[in-house]
């Protein structure tokens, strides 16, 4: 009977709060990650994104609330064991070699992970040539790509990312998306605070956007940007092929060029259908062209919105 209970979430938190002296950092917060979900956090400095990780991850003790990791309490070493993390801050040991302090962290999830495994993970942080070099002697990006293999070392089940490229450049931070792609793959949770909202875009299944201390507004991508247009340009348009079009959605038209905004239950089929009916009808397709509200353009709304909303 237990067995056929789903997993736990990765994470699930209820009602975070945190003070520092007069100043709320977190103030009512509620979240979860699901297994093998990933899931962004965004919002402004000061947002309370790094306060919500610590609370989650049991180094910043909250005033009131609740946290599980993989179904546990935060501070249950069977979960942190499990629980890669890679901190905004990062300083690794400078005496050791990238290999050590990848055995080290190991040793201290108590995984028994073979050295030829600890150097994969290494090179999949492009670090394997450097294995045998000392820390002290790394550029900040090379240290942040040994922070994402000790995060990734110890074959974790969630692994929590903040900031994880601000020292990286272009191509490290491409290799970071196509790493966390192929968690997500793998089914490991990762829960990834990033200012570059592109980057959340393209690997996030949903977004929680903090501002001052509270959930500002989340969602997957589809929820967060709903609707989506359909820029097309035309020739031979009849009255029926502009009916059609109507049918799709709200249709605005200037001389040649539509747009269709297409309603938030569209299918897959919505867009081809809509064409092959345009060509059935006699219609000349020149373009048809998705566009959809970029993730920056929704969050600078919601923060000015919340801007606008504010009496503090
Ligand atoms: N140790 C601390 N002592 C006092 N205040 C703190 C401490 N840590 C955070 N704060 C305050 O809590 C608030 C939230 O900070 P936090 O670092 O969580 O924000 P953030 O969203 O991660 O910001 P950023 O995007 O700049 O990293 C800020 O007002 C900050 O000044």
């Amino acid at each position: 009977m237990v067995a056929e209970l789903p997993p736990a979430p990765a994470v699930w938190c209820s009602d975070l709060h945190k003070r520092y002296r007069r100043r709320t950092a977190v103030d009512g917060v509620s979240l979860t990650v699901g297994r093998g979900e990933v899931v962004g956090l965004l919002g402004p400095n000061g947002a309370g994104k790094t306060t919500v990780i610590k609370i989650l991850l049991g180094l910043v003790r909250p005033g009131a609330g609740d946290v599980l990791l993989l179904g546990r309490p935060a501070r249950d070493p069977y979960a942190r064991a499990r629980v890669g993390y890679l901190p905004e801050l990062f300083r690794y040991q400078p005496w050791l070699t990238a290999a050590e302090v990848l055995a080290l962290h190991v040793r201290l999830a108590g995984v028994a992970v073979p050295p030829r495994e600890r150097l994969e993970c290494l090179a999949a942080v492009g670090l394997a040539d450097r294995a045998g070099d000392r820390v002290g002697g790394f550029s900040k990006g090379m240290q942040q790509r040994l922070g994402l293999a000790v995060a990734l070392v110890a074959r974790p089940e969630l692994i929590v990312l903040d900031e994880p490229t601000s020292a990286l450049d272009p191509i490290g931070r491409a290799d970071v998306r196509d790493l966390l792609l192929s968690l997500k793959d793998r089914g490991v949770a990762v829960l990834l605070n990033s200012h570059l909202i592109g980057e959340v875009e393209r690997v996030c299944d949903r977004v929680v956007i903090l501002d001052k201390g509270q959930v500002a507004a989340s969602g997957t991508l589809e929820e967060l940007l709903g609707r989506r247009e359909l820029r097309l340009r035309l020739d031979g348009v009849s009255a029926e092929a502009e009916a059609r079009l109507a049918a799709a959605g709200r249709l605005t038209r200037s001389g040649s060029s539509f747009t269709v905004t297409l309603p938030a239950d569209q299918d897959t089929t919505t867009v081809p259908d809509l064409v092959a009916d345009l060509v059935g009808l006699g219609v000349r397709v020149h373009t048809v062209e998705p566009v959809r509200i970029s993730l920056e353009e929704r969050l600078l709304d919601i923060l000015r919105d919340g801007q606008s909303g504010d009496s503090r």
